[in-house]
C-alpha cells in the first residue's frame, strides 16, 4: 500500500494524490453478524443485493493531496467512520477502487486496535512496531509516549481496565508518535477531557505543520475549522459536496442545523 509519490514535472496536478477513492460503495447487512460469507467472496461484485443489505457509501469518488486537512461531516450513521475505515485498509470496498499511497496512522476507534488483555506498555510496542518502529526507536520514544499521554501508574495495567478516556490518551498518544503520514481521527478524542483535548488538538496542528495529511470526523464546527481547510459531506451514503470547510458546514447547517426558535 505504501510507495513513493510520484512528481510529475508538469501539469496542472503538481502531485499524484495521496489518496484516491473512485467510485466507491461498500454494502452492509443490517439483520446479520458479519458482512460476508465465504461464497460471497466469490460471488463477484454483480451479485445481487440480499434482504437488509444497504449501500452505507455509494458512488464516493475524490482524490486527496499531500498535506491536505479534511473535516468529514455528516448526521450519524451516513459512512463518515466506513470512510475513514475505508481508507484505513481496515474494510474493502464491494465496489470502486480506494488506493492510499502512503502509510496511515488511524485513530478511528476507542480501542485505537490495542489488545484488550495486554498491558499499556505492551501495547504501546505492538501497536508502534506493527507501524514499522524498530523496538530501539519506540524505546527511545516511550517516555514521551506515556508523558503525553499522563498514565505513568498505568503502564502494566490490561488495557481493558483503563477508563475510557485513558485509552484514548494511550492511544492517541501513540498513534501521534508514528511516522506515518497520513493520519485518521475519528471522534474518539470527544472522549478526552478538555484539558487533554486540548493538548491532542496542539499535537495535530504540528502533525499538519509538518506536512501530515488529516482526516478528521467531528460533529464540532469549531474543530473543524480549526484544523480543515476542505470538507466532505456525506449525506444517505453519498458524497454530497467536496469543497471549502466554510462551504461544506454552511451547506451542512441548512439541510439540518438546529431551526431558530419562535
Ligand atoms: N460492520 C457493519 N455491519 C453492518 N452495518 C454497519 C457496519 N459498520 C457500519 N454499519 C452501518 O453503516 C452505516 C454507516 O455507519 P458509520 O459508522 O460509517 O456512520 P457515521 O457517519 O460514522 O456515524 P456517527 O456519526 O454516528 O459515528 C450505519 O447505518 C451503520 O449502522
Amino acid at each position: 500500500m505504501v510507495s513513493a509519490v510520484d512528481r510529475p514535472t508538469t501539469g496542472a496536478r503538481a502531485t499524484t494524490p495521496v489518496i484516491e477513492l473512485q467510485d466507491v460503495g461498500i454494502r452492509f447487512r443490517r439483520n446479520k453478524r458479519g458482512r460476508r460469507n465465504f461464497k460471497d467472496l466469490f460471488a463477484g461484485r454483480n451479485r445481487r443485493a440480499r434482504p437488509g443489505e444497504f449501500w452505507a457509501l455509494k458512488n464516493v469518488s475524490f482524490r486527496v493531496e499531500r498535506g491536505e486537512a479534511i473535516g468529514v461531516v455528516g448526521r450519524n450513521g451516513q459512512g463518515k467512520s466506513t470512510l475513514l475505515k475505508l481508507v484505513a485498509g481496515v474494510v474493502l470496498p464491494d465496489e470502486g477502487t480506494v488506493r492510499v499511497r502512503e502509510g496511515v496512522a488511524p485513530l478511528i476507534e476507542i480501542t485505537g486496535g490495542f489488545v484488550d488483555d495486554l498491558t499499556v506498555r505492551d501495547n504501546v510496542y505492538l501497536t508502534a512496531g506493527l507501524h514499522g518502529m524498530t523496538k530501539r526507536q519506540i524505546d527511545d520514544r516511550f517516555t514521551d509516549i506515556i508523558d503525553f499521554a499522563e498514565i505513568h501508574d498505568f503502564l502494566d495495567t490490561p488495557y481493558k481496565h483503563l477508563s475510557s478516556g485513558m485509552k484514548v490518551r494511550i492511544a492517541f498518544s501513540v498513534i501521534s508518535r508514528l511516522e506515518e503520514p497520513v493520519i485518521l481521527v475519528d471522534e474518539v478524542l470527544a472522549v478526552g477531557d478538555k484539558a487533554f483535548r486540548e493538548k491532542c488538538y496542539r499535537r495535530i496542528e504540528e502533525l499538519l505543520a509538518g506536512g501530515r495529511t488529516l482526516f478528521f470526523v467531528s460533529h464540532n464546527e469549531k474543530d473543524l475549522r480549526r484544523f480543515c481547510r476542505r470538507g466532505l459531506y456525506l449525506d444517505k451514503g453519498a458524497l454530497v459536496v467536496d469543497g471549502p470547510i466554510s462551504e461544506i458546514l454552511d451547506r451542512y447547517n441548512a439541510d439540518y442545523g438546529i431551526p431558530p426558535k419562535h
